[in-house]
């Protein structure tokens, strides 16, 4: 099982400009994780901050028991090889064809014999679909294959946490689909915990369990998919349908005298880009037919059913109606309880966290607090 990551009042400043503070949450183990922000917000360095490339101002971020902003330099080397990361180009040798560009990891970090490292590079170029193309060079190759090649060598050394900056950059929408089925079936076969970095749209809609936002130098939203693509914060409906009307701006945040005369325009009839505006819950991507269940995905149902009844009523109402009638069964979920709005919002614990014996995922000592970080509370009768 992929390792869990607990993020807590992570703040980072380069001098006096500061990227973004006390940002709290947990990555769940295996599971895949999304965090969207416009461009400059700070994802790429929050990224680099916890591989221990830059070194936030303040704040933990603890894997297997070890804080990486605090350790020693010997426990941060042993902490970065539970991570693969896939850099937004790949971050290929040019000089070197594929199969070299996937070994090199296993030759620099490992004692393994060539014919042990052949094993596993072939394995990985297997999985990622780059078979029969060990000897091409970086440069002979699409932009997608690039970026599974990066993928293939990020899997190597068996990382338990993968974090991808910008899987779409530079592929076309139909690419980014493939690479997206990819993680999900990487996911699945090795359940590590992902963390995916983007603007994509698509991708934040149909293919984490969790999605966060950064904004105004802050984490706005951190949870359950459900909860960011129901959400009525403006910045996150701004951000999930492209559209130019609400608080982003072309580079940065608006002040409200250009939103009031923004929305004055809008209103005036014109168009504020984007298609129409999307409403609702996307099914999930799955792995492809014949790779194994997402182990993480199965964890996670029990996960979010266990904190159910401190989400909002619209993300409620979502995840009650992607389960299965063998899921409304295990949980004893009964048909009184098919529309969340008809209880105002309020489930009460006992009837929707109905686990069996010893079953299920134990949420972990430290996110007990925040089951959805920086979100109000709704488990105040809110209608
Ligand atoms: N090493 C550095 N030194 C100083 N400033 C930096 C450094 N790295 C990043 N920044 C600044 O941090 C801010 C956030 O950059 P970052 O690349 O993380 O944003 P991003 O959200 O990934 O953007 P995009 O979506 O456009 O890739 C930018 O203003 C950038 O100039």
């Amino acid at each position: 099982m992929g390792a869990e990551v607990v993020i807590e009042g992570l703040t980072k400043s380069f001098g006096k400009q500061a990227i973004w503070r006390d940002v709290t949450l947990t990555l769940p183990p295996g599971e895949v994780s999304v965090m969207l922000g416009p461009s400059g917000t700070g994802k790429s360095v929050f990224l680099k901050s916890m591989i221990g490339l830059l070194k936030p101002d303040r704040g933990k971020c603890v894997i297997n028991g070890v804080d990486i902003v605090r350790c020693s330099e010997h426990k941060l080397y042993e902490t970065r090889k539970l991570f693969g990361v896939l850099f937004q180009d790949g971050a290929l040798f040019g000089s070197m064809n594929l199969y070299d560009n996937v070994a090199f990891p296993l030759r620099e970090h490992t004692k393994k014999s060539e014919t042990e490292i052949r094993r596993i590079v072939l394995e990985k170029l297997e999985m990622t679909g780059l078979a029969g193309a060990e000897k091409k060079l970086p440069g002979e190759i699409s932009g997608g294959m690039r970026k599974r090649a990066g993928l293939a060598r990020a899997l190597v050394l068996d990382p338990e946490i993968i974090l991808v900056d910008e899987p779409d950059s530079g592929l076309d929408p139909v690419r980014t689909t493939y690479i997206s089925q990819l993680f999900l079936d990487v996911n699945a076969q090795i359940d590590a915990t992902f963390l995916i970095v983007t603007h994509n749209i698509n991708l934040a809609r149909t293919v984490p369990d969790n999605l966060g936002m950064l904004f105004r130098k802050e984490l706005v939203m951190f949870g359950p998919r459900e909860v960011l693509l129901t959400s009525e914060e403006p910045v996150v409906k701004q951000f999930l349908n492209g559209r130019m009307d609400g608080p982003i701006g072309m580079s940065e945040e608006k002040d409200s005298a250009t939103m009031a005369a923004e929305r004055a325009m809008f209103e005036a009839g014109h168009h504020a880009g984007g298609v129409e505006e999307v409403v609702g819950i996307p099914p999930q991507m799955q792995p492809a037919p014949g790779v194994p269940e997402r182990q993480g995905a199965r964890r996670r149902k029990d996960r979010v059913m266990k904190i159910l009844h401190t989400l909002p009523p619209a993300a409620q109402q979502g995840i009650l109606d992607s389960l299965s009638p063998e899921d409304r069964r295990y949980y004893g979920i009964g048909e009184q309880h098919s529309t969340v709005g008809a209880r105002r919002g309020q489930l009460p614990t006992e009837d929707v966290a109905q686990l069996p014996d010893g079953g299920g995922w134990r949420e972990p000592q430290s996110t007990q607090s925040h089951p959805t970080q920086r979100l109000p509370r709704y488990d105040q009768g809110t209608s």
